[in-house]
């Protein structure tokens, strides 16, 4: 919610003060508060966009154990927070030594290393169940970080009762329960999309609450609604009143008049008289309307002029530079002395940035959350622009000399959370129509994607008619269905309806053509992240930055994708932020961030034996073991 981050966590529950506090720290939100203008009562905007992706997280997590439930669904709880953030959370909420610790838990996760500490371990592979029941072993912060286990090892030592232990793939398939045939799951996905607030709302049993702040606004609404109807009642009943006081006035000054003799009343004097009257009522309702409505028109021009100084952009294109689209040519990126504020009355968000990454250089970024990893990538894309000091170069060229319009499609960027536009799988993929149909094709075969697709598995029939879209009868069936009725009417008139309409406007719409929002809107976070992955690759820039590009796919897919971006990327600058250490643990070098500084930079082999922050990382982490 829009709104501070209390009110964010209570998400309307009574203010416990003791436990309030607890379950800050217990979810290590303390040290975050400090750096906040307002500590817990700081606005954290709308999706908290103002806060870090890990912040987001620990805010998410903060919110469900405040509810203090008996029955905990946590879905994957720490694949954004780094490793020693992770261990926190562990000890103070997950573990038997945390405030859950009497509570029953799920944890979805994909982090293999915390499974020896569970009581059961239900493993959903393609929508099939097996379970596990074992001895969970306590562990020390220490023992936990020298723990070394192969999943075999841990099924055959820890298992006290095995309900399916996966022997071998029969007896795996003869103890799982079926979730269900890719097509059902495919339809059934569909169906459950539920409005990504209502959803939350339902989830936490708040509806009371929700539904009585609803009331209370829209009773707002309606009172400013009375007092409005009011004023203008009231505003005609004096206007009407003084109307007929000044007429009536106005006639007994001219029949005094008369009877003294002053003036001579003729035929059609009154009616004249009640003409100039009513002529005269109309003009100051007009002057007095034009004031109201020119007090609403500055009102609305300052809203306006406040909302664009708010979200001002740099200038989209600088006729006087504009790049070519093979910008850059080597991918040489600098930060000279960078420093930047999100807002001129906080802190620094990077601070004294000096670095030079070389052309095709492969660079991880860690450090703990709120470090300022994304505020890194985010000024590389000059998505923050004021505030600012220093500069930013790519192959020795401004990148503030540049419009934003010009400069950003030139850059490649997988975000954390990748977004779905409204419209099909080929418009998500390329909404500038700059691609043919095969490379599309091509870039979701290589992510593992094409199955989403289409639910007939990118047949070769499907494919023909991908390609046959391509043509000028396809791009007729394109418009033609994507046009609203008025501009259908236009292309009748034009004669620019491809032919015959039925058979193909009444067919479901198959492969690229599909909704995306059908395919993929319902698929997991992990699923979208390869989406976004698929958009990058058939992009082809020669700097790429991926912003936890991978935190929720599991380790091995986490691999193939590291894989296939060193393959398709090896000619390319690659920046990439991670808290999963294995995912940049093959890097050229690696930057610690710390506090919006560039704490350590080196190879990791380098950092290791320095024995510093990256190293201390690495032994709390998973892949310390
Ligand atoms: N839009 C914003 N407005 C104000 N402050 C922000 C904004 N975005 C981030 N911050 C603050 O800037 C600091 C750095 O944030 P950043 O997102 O760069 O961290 P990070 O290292 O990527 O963290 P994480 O690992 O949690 O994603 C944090 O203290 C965060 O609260």
């Amino acid at each position: 919610m829009n709104a501070t981050l209390r009110a964010n966590i209570l998400f309307g529950r009574e203010y416990d003060e003791d436990y309030y506090w607890k379950v800050l720290s217990a979810c290590a939100l303390t040290d975050d508060l400090e750096m906040w203008p307002k500590s817990d009562m700081t606005v954290i905007g709308e999706n908290g966009m103002n806060i870090s992706g890990g912040q987001r997280a620990r805010l998410a997590l903060a919110r469900t154990v405040y509810s203090r439930a008996d029955i905990y669904f946590l879905d994957d709880p720490l694949s954004a927070v780094d490793a020693i953030i992770k261990r926190h959370i562990l000890d103070n909420i997950i573990l038997s030594t945390g405030l859950l610790g009497d509570k029953l838990r799920f944890v979805t996760t994909n982090a293999d290393n915390i499974l020896p500490l569970c009581n059961q371990i239900t493993t959903v592979d393609n929508g099939r169940v097996s379970v596990k029941v074992q001895t969970p072993q306590v562990h020390t912060a220490f023992e936990f970080k020298s723990q070394t286990m192969t999943n075999n090892e841990y099924v055959d030592n820890t298992s006290k009762e095995l309900h399916a232990a996966p022997a071998s793939d029969d007896k795996i398939k003869s103890n799982v329960s079926d979730l269900g045939t890719e097509e059902n799951k495919y339809h059934d996905h569909s169906k459950s999309l539920v409005n990504n607030g209502a959803q939350m709302i339902r989830l936490f049993g708040v509806e009371p609450y929700f539904t009585n702040n609803y009331i209370q606004s829209a009773e707002r609404t309606t009172l400013l609604a009375m007092v409005r109807s009011t004023y203008f009642n009231l505003y005609g009943l004096v206007f009407t009143a003084t109307e007929t006081a000044l007429r009536s006035m106005l006639l007994y000054i001219y029949i005094a008049m008369s009877k003294i003799g002053l003036y001579t009343i003729r035929a059609g004097d009154v009616a004249e008289f009640h003409e100039n009257c009513a002529s005269m009522g109309r003009r100051i309702e007009t002057i007095s309307s034009l004031s109201t409505g020119t007090f609403k028109l500055l009102e609305k021009i300052n809203e306006f002029r406040n909302l664009a100084e708010r979200d001002a952009e740099a200038p989209y294109v600088i006729d006087s530079c504009r790049p070519s689209v093979q910008w850059p040519p080597n991918g040489k990126i600098e930060f000279r002395d960078f420093s930047m504020k999100y807002h001129a009355d906080l802190g620094f968000a990077l601070k004294n940035v000096n670095l030079t990454i070389n052309p095709g250089e492969k660079i991880g970024i860690v450090g703990r959350t709120g470090a300022g990893k994304s505020s890194l990538a985010k000024v590389l894309f000059r998505l923050i622009h004021e505030n600012t000091s220093g500069s930013i170069l790519i192959d020795g060229q401004d990148i503030s000399e540049f419009g934003v319009g010009d400069y950003r499609p030139l850059l490649g960027m997988i975000p954390q959370e990748s977004t779905m536009l409204d419209g099909s799988i080929r418009r998500n993929l390329d909404p500038l129509n700059q691609f043919d149909v095969e490379n599309m094709w091509a870039s979701l075969i290589k992510c593992n994607m094409a199955k989403f697709v289409s639910p007939y598995r990118s047949s070769n029939a499907n494919r023909n008619k991908e390609l046959d879209d391509n043509s000028k009868e396809g791009r007729m069936k394109k418009q033609w269905q994507d046009a609203g009725w008025l501009k259908r009417i236009l292309l009748f008139i034009l004669k620019k309806v491809p032919k015959p309409v039925d058979t193909w406007q009444c067919s479901p719409p198959c492969g690229l053509n599909k909704s995306a929002g059908r395919s993929f809107g319902s698929a997991s976070s992990g699923q979208q992240q390869l989406f976004g992955l698929c958009r990058v690759i058939m992009r082809k820039r020669k700097i790429i930055v991926l912003d936890e590009a991978t935190a929720n796919v599991d380790l091995e897919t986490d691999k193939s994708v590291q894989e296939l971006i060193r393959k398709e990327f090896s000619d390319c600058t690659v920046l990439t932020i991670a808290h999963r250490l294995e995912t940049i643990m093959n890097s050229d070098r690696i930057i610690v961030m710390d506090k919006g500084t560039i704490a350590e930079i080196g190879t990791p082999q380098e950092l290791l034996a320095k024995d510093g922050m990256f190293a201390q990382l690495v032994k709390t982490s998973d892949f310390g073991q």
